[in-house]
């Protein structure tokens, strides 16, 4: 009697859905996009993430169009891969609300930069902005030189093996650079790859995108019964410790008054900058924009997040791809080391005259955007010139940059890797948007196509690289790849 009542309920609030449609519900009936079921939307009919995503997004392009919408259980989302209507979006100085994705970022993130928004955003990104200058950039150019030595090294016993799962190495390299730049502490992940840290941080990574992926997981009970909420908060307090201990000046035996560390004092440098250093300084000036230690904790670990993993994926695509195409690897290799030769520590001046392994790295960002998808939350009805819809306020807007960066109209012979490609002008200001565009775009680019350019160029430099054909890459909150890559290396003289 019960069940027949309850259906009952249920049948009748779902004649009323479908009679009386909300506001959100009758505008979102004038974007195209696939049917829609009632409560779970289009959760069985469209693949938002994972390694069948692409193909699914490229039928969906086909059938819908540039801009189209899926509901996601009650939540409407609008898929963006028209380059206007996605200016519009990232150019607008008002639409700057991360989508609710974004939230599992919170505990680890708090206020940090990625997910603050309104005024704390504006007041924050004022206030970083100036310790990404390139004066700053320069002083980072020998621990990045330093951390790629390492892995030239760590990779040494590779030579002539199997082909060897490339990431974990990079993995490792990235994340000893941007500890030393952002609390200048040396890691020393690659040479102890299995100490807490790095192993915490691997793990809390994997289950936040586990989570995003699986909306099961979303749900606090099932969080809660699975035992990962418990995990999670034992994997926040390993990672929190650190930036604790740097902050309360426990961890300076690494790093002296100058904000070097030992090994910076057998190079004979004297004086480093950490950029933890600098926002304790605003710190204690009173600088509105860090007024606690907390406020400092929450962007250092917001720059160890955004900078490892983004970084990680770059560097691993980009390797992979060199030992796809021998003939670019070796382009690339008569640069480098015409502008390398026999320099013991090479300067940022070195770096900028690499401008082919620029468009390499620019012409794999394209390909494999670590940040393959960004999300905006639409606080108030958006108009979209170019595609003509009506965005209801609440819709959550994703920005397929993965999909963006394939478009044949706008790169011809898109599946084709071609570094020269960008010798030539853009056809539009945002169809090539890796580190997004507008006021919140990254704003820790230089800083990493600096990083890159220095790994890759000792790599390029001490190993010619042949890679394993086949990879399935797997667009989540960071592009992920589902079967290695897996190199080879040999020697260079
Ligand atoms: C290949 C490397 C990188 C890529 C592809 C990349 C890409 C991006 C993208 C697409 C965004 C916008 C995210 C969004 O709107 O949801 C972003 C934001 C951001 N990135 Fe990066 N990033 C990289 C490296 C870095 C590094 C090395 C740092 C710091 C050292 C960094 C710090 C940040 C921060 C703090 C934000 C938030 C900016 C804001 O909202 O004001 N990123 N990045």
């Amino acid at each position: 009697m019960d069940f027949l009542l309850y259906l009952s309920a249920i049948l009748g609030a779902l004649l009323i859905w479908l009679l009386f449609p909300d506001r959100k519900s009758r505008m979102a009936r004038k974007i195209p996009g696939p049917k829609a079921w009632p409560i779970v939307g289009n959760i069985f009919n469209f693949v938002v993430m994972g390694p069948k995503a692409p193909e699914n997004w490229k039928e969906s392009m086909k059938i819908y169009g540039n801009t189209f919408r899926v509901w996601l259980g009650p939540q409407l989302h609008l898929f963006l891969v028209d380059p206007d209507d996605i200016q519009m979006i990232l150019s607008s100085q008002s639409l700057i609300t991360k989508s609710w994705s974004y939230n599992d970022l919170v505990p680890w993130l708090g206020s940090g930069l990625l997910i603050s928004t309104g005024k704390l955003w504006q007041m924050r990104r004022k206030a970083i902005t100036p310790t990404f200058h390139f004066k700053i950039l320069d002083e980072f150019v020998p621990i990045f030189y330093k951390c790629s030595k390492t892995l030239v090294d760590c990779i040494k016993d590779k030579v002539g093996q199997e082909p060897f799962h490339l990431t974990e190495y990079i993995s490792n390299c990235a994340l000893d650079a941007i500890a030393e730049t952002a609390m200048g502490t040396e890691l020393k992940a690659q040479t102890n790859p299995d100490s807490e840290y790095p192993t915490s941080l691997f793990r809390m990574t994997s289950a936040l995108m586990e989570k995003i992926a699986n909306p099961l997981l979303g749900m606090e009970p099932v969080y809660t019964l699975s035992g990962r909420r418990k995990e999670e908060s034992d994997l926040l307090k390993i990672l929190f410790s650190l930036p604790r201990e740097v902050i309360k000046g426990k961890r300076y035996s690494k790093v002296n008054q100058n904000g070097t560390t030992p090994s910076d004092e057998a190079l004979g440098i004297k004086k480093r900058t950490a950029f933890l250093q600098l926002l304790l300084e605003m710190k204690e000036k009173n600088a509105p924009a860090f007024q606690t230690d907390g406020d400092v904790q929450d962007e250092v670990i917001t720059f160890m997040f955004e900078g490892h993993d983004t970084t990680t994926m770059s560097l691993t695509f980009t390797t992979w791809l060199l030992g796809m195409h021998p003939d670019v690897q070796e382009e690339l290799y008569q640069e480098v080391s015409s502008i390398l030769q026999d320099k013991e520590e090479p300067s940022m001046e070195d770096y900028n005259k690499m401008v082919y392994l620029e468009r390499v790295i620019k012409e794999s960002l394209r390909l494999y955007p670590s940040v393959p998808i960004i999300g905006r939350e639409a606080i108030e009805d958006v108009f979209l010139p170019s595609s003509g819809f009506l965005i209801p306020k609440g819709t959550q807007i994703t920005m397929a940059i993965y999909a963006l960066h394939r478009r044949e109209d706008l790169f011809p012979d898109a599946e084709k890797f071609n570094p020269d490609r960008f010798l030539e002008p853009q056809k539009h200001p945002y169809a090539y948007i890796p580190f997004s565009a507008g006021p919140r775009n990254c704003i820790g680019q230089k800083f990493a196509m600096l990083d890159m350019k220095v790994i890759i160029s000792n790599l390029v430099l001490h190993y010619k690289i042949k890679s394993k054909k086949d990879i399935l890459p797997s667009p989540e909150m960071l592009l992920r790849c589902e079967n290695g890559p897996y190199i080879s290396i040999t020697p260079r003289n």
